[in-house]
């Protein structure tokens, strides 16, 4: 039996399938690199160039391979570009979604673990770490395009015999601890790759949104989770859900924040380095505070971290930056030419 990782040339993507290689299993993914790389896609896996809102592709490979489980990575994850192309986002993390799981319950797949994200719950009545129970009121497409995937997998589990697991991910980050695959995504926005950038001098300055939030430090807080961490979650779903388990909605984070003015000086103290600071205003749809209560998943999955080192998570994202930018010179133009050409 296989199991399917769409989106697994990207950047969870392609950490899980080395991890499910790892593991043993038999892996195909489906990916249509519009963000991900071929060459990101560990080389025993069977690869399918396409989109999973194409239902001739997602038939082709459910006859061609016994396909038992499907991990469903394959989205679009720009918060601010959700906000200015939400059509594209409810496409893609919605319709697209639909067709999936409509074709795997037609093929009679039983398993879906769906990425699902923090950016669910919006503004909670309370203040303080998150459980599943919060409020789910997103803010922004991106946010509603998920919580929509969410009711339709809990609805078709209550229709047919299918089951899922929705993992909830609050801020992925680091990279493979054995140097293997990193966040290589071309003009990505994510707080930490782009401090990287910065101390190894692939930019010129870094961007503080907002220093006026109600935190210690004035700047947002994120519950930082090592993306080795993250795909070991899903293992443990993968596994539950072949013994039986129940439906099941879980966070995934390590219920501790770190601001983002703490993120930076770590970084410039592992690195040695400076590099210019711009303190701009709050950016729109941003939170204070983003801290999972990841009580729930270590009693339902018996997942427990192994990485929960903010050091770690900054070393290992830095490593991989630097092999990026030692292959092709600090020129962020230069790096993502030769990436889609696929000569890394
Ligand atoms: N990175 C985070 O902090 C974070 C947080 C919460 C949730 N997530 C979710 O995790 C998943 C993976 O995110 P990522 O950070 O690895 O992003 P990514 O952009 O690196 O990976 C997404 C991959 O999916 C592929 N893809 C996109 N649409 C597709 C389609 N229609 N058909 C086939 N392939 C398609 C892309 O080419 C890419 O390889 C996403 O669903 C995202 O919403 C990410
Ligand atoms: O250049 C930057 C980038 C980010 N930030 C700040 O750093 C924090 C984290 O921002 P990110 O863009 O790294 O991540 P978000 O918390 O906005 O969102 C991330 O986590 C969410 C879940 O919590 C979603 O899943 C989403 O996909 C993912 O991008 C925020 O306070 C943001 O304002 C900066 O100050 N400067």
């Amino acid at each position: 039996m296989a199991v399917l990782v769409t989106g697994g040339a990207g950047y969870i993507g392609s950490h899980m399938v080395w991890a499910l290689l790892d593991a043993g299993e038999d892996v195909v993914v489906v990916d249509r690199l519009s963000t991900g790389f071929r060459w990101a896609v560990a080389p025993d896996a069977r690869f399918y160039l396409g989109d999973v809102g194409d239902r001739t592709i997602l038939q082709q490979i459910f006859s061609e391979n016994r396909i038992n489980a499907i991990l469903h990575f394959a989205g679009s994850v720009v918060v601010p570009e959700s906000v200015a192309h939400p059509l594209r986002y409810y496409e893609n993390n919605t319709a697209n979604t639909r067709t999936l799981i409509d074709e795997a319950v037609a093929a009679g797949i039983p398993h879906m673990i769906f990425s699902s994200t923090a950016a669910v719950y919006g503004r909670q009545p309370v203040a303080g770490p998150v459980p599943e129970s919060g409020v789910v009121s997103p803010e922004t497409p991106y946010g509603l395009s998920k919580l929509m995937s969410e009711i339709m997998l809990r609805d078709t589990a209550a229709a047919y015999d299918f089951n899922y697991v929705t993992l909830r991910y609050f801020n992925v980050a680091g990279a493979d601890v054995q140097g293997r695959t990193g966040q290589s995504t071309k003009g990505a926005t994510h707080l930490i790759k782009v401090v990287c950038e910065a101390a190894l001098g692939a930019r010129d300055h870094i961007d503080v949104y907002g220093t006026d939030y109600p935190t210690p430090d004035g700047s947002g807080v994120r519950d930082f989770i090592h993306v080795n961490d993250l795909v070991e979650a899903h293992l443990s779903a993968l596994t539950y859900l072949r013994a039986g388990g129940a439906p099941l909605v879980a966070n995934c984070g390590y219920g501790q924040g770190f601001s983002v003015l703490e993120v930076l000086q770590a970084v410039m103290d592992i690195e040695n380095c400076d590099f210019k600071v711009n303190f701009c205003p709050r950016r729109a749809g941003d939170l204070a505070s983003v801290i999972a209560d990841a009580r729930l998943i270590g009693q339902e999955l018996g997942w427990a971290p192994r990485y929960n080192d903010l050091n770690l998570i900054l070393r290992t994202s830095l490593d991989w930056e630097r092999r990026l930018l030692e292959r092709a010179g600090n020129d962020l133009e230069t790096i993502y030419r030769k990436l889609a050409a696929g000569r890394f």
